[in-house]
């Protein structure tokens, strides 16, 4: 569903991807990880199109990014790290804001469906600046859902956010990856790599340092890692120690 060759990513002098090649299957739940500035953002951002490589392909079900940026918009929702929503509007004049942008036109009532499915339906109406940060992760996640799309990039979608709010985002995560939709996220937390994720691709310094299982991992590094927890494999993993 997702095929990256060899991308690049310049700004200005600083390489931020470095040739960097990986694929992600249909309705996989594929994790992205990596220590901070290994590139991660960076990359979710070219695969949204929100910023372009400076070198390499990028295929994503078949279209080309470059090429054919349209038919891709239609097939991914993006959830960017800083929240993208109106402090001073309410919940539904967000959404309703936001699904102006889609080809598909939604319905008042089907709005508020989308709302409810995420638990914010009784907040519709209240301000955004009155909403629990967690609540406010809802609603930037609940944006990138309304065009149905097939396809889902999140970028730490649950970061600094109650025990509570993280647990219904990461049951919602499960739910849309068991109808099928295809998700690649980033995140810096071991729980949910070890619930979620069936794969993992562990960026560093812009490349792809390991991509797989955990288990595969384990395996990789030989009869040294027998014993260490599922934690310590992934720590090892994440800071580029392991192999
Ligand atoms: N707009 C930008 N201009 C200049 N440099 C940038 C820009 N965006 C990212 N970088 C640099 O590119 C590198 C990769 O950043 P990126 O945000 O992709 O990392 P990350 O893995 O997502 O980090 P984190 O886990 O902290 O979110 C870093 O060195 C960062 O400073």
């Amino acid at each position: 569903m997702i095929e990256v060759h060899e991308v690049s990513k310049m700004y200005g002098k600083k390489k931020s991807l470095d040739r960097l090649s990986l694929s992600v299957k249909k309705g996989q739940v594929y994790g992205l990880l990596g220590a901070n500035g290994s590139g991660k953002s960076t990359l979710l951002k070219v695969l949204a199109t929100v910023t372009d490589a400076s070198g390499g392909n990028v295929t994503i079900a078949g279209y080309d990014i470059k090429k054919q940026a349209k038919p891709i918009r239609e097939l991914i929702g993006f959830v960017p790290q800083e929240l993208s929503i109106w402090e001073e509007v309410t919940v539904f004049e967000n959404v309703r804001y936001w699904s102006a942008f889609s080809s598909k036109k939604l319905t008042k009532s089907a709005l508020i469906t989308h709302l409810e499915k995420i638990g914010l339906g009784d907040r519709a109406n209240d301000k955004v600046k009155t909403l629990s940060g967690g609540m406010k992760r809802k609603l930037n996640i609940v944006i990138a859902l309304l065009h149905d799309p097939d396809i889902l990039l999140m970028d730490e979608p649950t970061v600094g956010i109650d025990f509570q709010s993280k647990f219904e985002i990461n049951q919602l995560i499960k739910q849309l990856a068991n109808e099928g939709k295809t998700i690649m996220y980033t995140t810096h937390d071991v729980v949910e790599v070890l619930f979620l994720c069936d794969e993992i691709g562990v960026l560093k310094d812009g490349q792809l340092y390991y991509s797989g299982t955990l288990g595969e991992a384990r395996g990789k590094a030989g009869a040294v890692a027998s014993d260490w927890s599922d934690e310590e494999v992934l720590y090892r993993l994440v800071n580029g120690q392991l192999f």
